[in-house]
């Protein structure tokens, strides 16, 4: 059972209500064993942990993700799990909502036995053995707390990292609360646990969550603007597949595929660097092989320097460095190499998909499926598709996607895909905020107290400014032929702000030279400090400018950068690069920290208010005509003016023939 239905939630709940239902199992007289076939998550374990015993199948999984939903188990969970498992392990599953295998649920104590028969036939069985067996030692509720001497200790470091970690979010407070009060009496507990849940059953926070849940699958519905989806195109079967350029991102998708039971051909064309990955990947994979306790194949995988073995595979991904000249030279040697029907699959951020797929004899097989580093962790994968794509690569992707366990988000090709097109505005407002008298800590504590996992300088600093000062010069922004503007930079008309090409000629690349926008403790180095020759520098370049100084509050920090990112969003939209407004919270939310308590930054916009947002930047467009980002976009001016529509009904505003595609 995976619980209540989510469904429900946003109206009023129907049937008996769980908890008396749950109580009267608990008090019955006759003995009540809950048999565990797959799932038993939620109100599911809820009521599992009311019977007087639980037998598992060894497939099961056991949860209670109520967390992730913006809620607290609220069937009893929070004060019968601390009494059946002990405070630390239950506090563990309840705020972090993950669930447990049946092997580890027996280890905990959740259930009794573990079969791998039919769980149901084994209950029986095992209710007649009990059927003289007094109940009262069975009854979870009736159980003194098991308080450990230093509980006060667990749950304040329970509650601190709840906090930390939240950004923001209530649920996962509210869960220790919750479980805090499983030191009370039962009775008492429960009406903690029962308060705790009416605070947070209605909040926007647990509907932004809910509308989180539900848009990270209404993904996997993906369509095209031709109108290919996924219920009129066929997956192919990728019975092998190839991973070419081993770098960082190649390691990482060569892992994934592994994980995912996939032959794998990992392919490098120097041998020291081959050697590297293979000592990488090999250890990622023990590592993996130890957590998930999975028999895994390490055979799976075949490193060799050799294009011969790409014969017999039925997709490639290339992950080489992100240079288009060499990616095409690439592709045009695959398209030689490959057998005709394999996939060529790239892995780029930035690069034009298009321009890939044209050096090929077979531009109908060629998409991005751009992954998110590590490429082993991040959930995201952006599958990149042409005009020439075919819906059939296409639901190979998305498909390969699911099987390597991503969230997989078919957007159409254009510079910098979704993620990283609506970045692009979010980064330059920063940029011009520190011209105009911000820090680079000032605008990071902003955006991190708004909830997301990383400010943009602490990002810059981690992802490598040269990452971003490559895009700009290859964009012709920035370089040794371009002209530098006199007073404030322009370039191609529009402001510009040379800041980071500056940062950047300096040797400051980020934490892999100790000092970027932030000074490290050495090369390499993670603990971002303040640095005052960033500060220097800010003050002179100000000077030579003769920009005057101002103080900018975080309101609108928030506001330049993330009302620019979602206009851009509004703008990606009109272009239908993706069908639905929820992709892009769904890219948002998986993809760049953004706080899922929110549901994403479109979602975001409709609880601010599509009118507040247009307002903001009409006053910030007034006040700097030079930014084209902050130019309002023409479906959220749409939008406001048909009054607000909600979010799902978005799309039906877009002018007919509007589509780039
Ligand atoms: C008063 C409150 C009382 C009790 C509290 C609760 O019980 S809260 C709910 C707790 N349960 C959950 O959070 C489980 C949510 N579901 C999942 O984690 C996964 O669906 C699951 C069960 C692990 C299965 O994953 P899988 O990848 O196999 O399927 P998928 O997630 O794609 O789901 C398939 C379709 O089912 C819909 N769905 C799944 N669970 C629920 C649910 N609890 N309520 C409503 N709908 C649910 C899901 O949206 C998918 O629908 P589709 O139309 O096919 O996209």
């Amino acid at each position: 059972m995976s619980g209540a239905d989510i469904r429900e939630f946003s109206r009023p709940m129907t049937g008996p209500a769980l908890v008396p239902l749950i109580d009267a199992i608990e008090a019955g007289e006759k003995p009540v064993v809950a048999a565990i076939e797959g799932m038993a998550l939620g109100g599911g374990l809820e009521l599992a942990l009311g019977c007087h015993y639980r037998i598992a199948h060894s497939k099961a999984q056991l949860g209670l993700p109520e967390v992730t939903l913006g809620l607290i188990p609220a069937a009893g969970g929070t004060q019968r799990l601390p009494r059946l498992i002990g405070f630390p392990a239950a506090l563990d599953m309840i705020i972090t909502g993950r669930r447990v295998s049946a092997g580890d649920a027996l280890k905990l104590g959740i259930v009794d036995q573990v079969t791998e028969r039919n769980a149901g036939e084994v209950a029986v069985a095992f209710a007649r053995s009990v059927v003289d067996c007094p109940l009262v030692s069975r009854r979870l509720s009736t159980w003194p707390p098991l308080c450990p001497a230093d509980l006060d200790n667990i749950l304040q470091m329970a509650l601190a990292r709840a906090w930390q970690r939240g950004r923001g979010a209530l649920a996962p407070v509210a869960c220790v609360q919750a479980v805090q009060a499983a030191r009370l009496p039962y009775s008492q507990g429960m009406q903690q646990e029962q308060k705790l849940m009416s605070m947070l059953f209605a909040s926007p926070q647990a509907r932004a969550l809910q509308y989180c849940f539900f848009s990270q699958r209404a993904v996997g519905k993906w369509s095209m603007p031709n109108g290919a989806c996924w219920d009129n195109s066929t997956a192919r079967p990728i019975r092998k597949a190839a991973v070419i350029g081993l770098g960082t991102m190649g390691r990482g998708i060569a892992v994934c595929l592994v994980l995912a039971g996939i032959p794998v051909i990992a392919m490098e064309t120097d041998e020291k660097q081959l050697e590297a990955a293979r000592r990488v990947v090999m250890a990622l994979l023990e590592k993996e092989v130890q957590k998930l306790a999975v028999g895994l194949h390490l055979g799976l995988i075949h490193f060799t320097l050799e294009q011969r073995y790409l014969r017999e595979v039925d997709l490639v991904i290339e992950a080489v460095f992100e240079d288009l000249a060499l990616k095409k030279q690439l592709f045009a040697e695959l398209s030689s190499v490959c057998h005709p029907d394999t996939l060529l699959c790239t892995n780029t951020s930035q690069l034009d998909v298009d321009q890939l797929a044209t050096a090929t004899s077979r531009p109908d097989l060629v998409v991005g499926m751009h992954f998110f580093a590590p490429a082993n962790k991040i959930k995201l994968l952006e599958v990149v598709f042409t005009s020439r794509s075919s819906p059939e690569a296409v639901a190979t992707a998305m498909q390969l996607g699911k099987w390597l366990g991503k969230v997989s988000v078919a957007v159409a090709n254009c510079p910098g895909f979704v993620g990283n097109r609506m970045l692009r505005p979010y980064v330059e407002q920063a940029g011009f905020l520190l011209e105009e008298g911000a820090t680079p800590e000032q605008v990071d504590s902003a955006l991190e107290h708004f909830g997301l996992a990383m400010g943009v300088f602490r990002m810059s600093d981690l992802s490598g400014l040269d990452v971003g000062w490559r895009v700009r010069k290859a964009a012709g922004l920035t370089g040794p032929g371009v002209p530098q503007g006199q007073l404030l930079q322009t370039q191609q008309g529009y402001r510009y702000s040379p800041l980071a090409d500056l940062i950047c000629q300096k040797g400051r690349l980020g934490q892999k030279t100790g000092c970027g926008w932030y000074l490290y403790e050495g090369p390499g180095g993670h603990m971002a400090r303040p640095d005052p020759w960033v500060h220097a520098f800010l003050e002179e370049y100000r000077r030579v400018h003769g920009l005057q100084p101002r103080s900018i509050g975080q309101q609108e920090v928030l506001e330049r950068c993330l009302f620019a990112l979602i206009n851009e969003g509004f703008r990606v939209l009109e272009d239908r690069i993706v069908m639905d407004p929820v992709a892009l919270d769904v890219i948002y939310v998986l993809g760049y920290g953004w706080p899922a308590h929110t549901g994403g930054p479109m979602y975001y916009a409709g609880e601010v208010g599509l009118p507040r947002v247009l307002g903001r930047l009409e006053y910030y467009q007034r006040v700097h005509p030079d930014i084209p980002h902050l130019r309002p976009s023409a479906l959220l001016r749409q939008l406001v003016a048909k009054g607000s529509p909600p979010i799902h009904k978005w799309m039906w505003h877009i002018e007919e023939g509007s589509s780039r595609l």
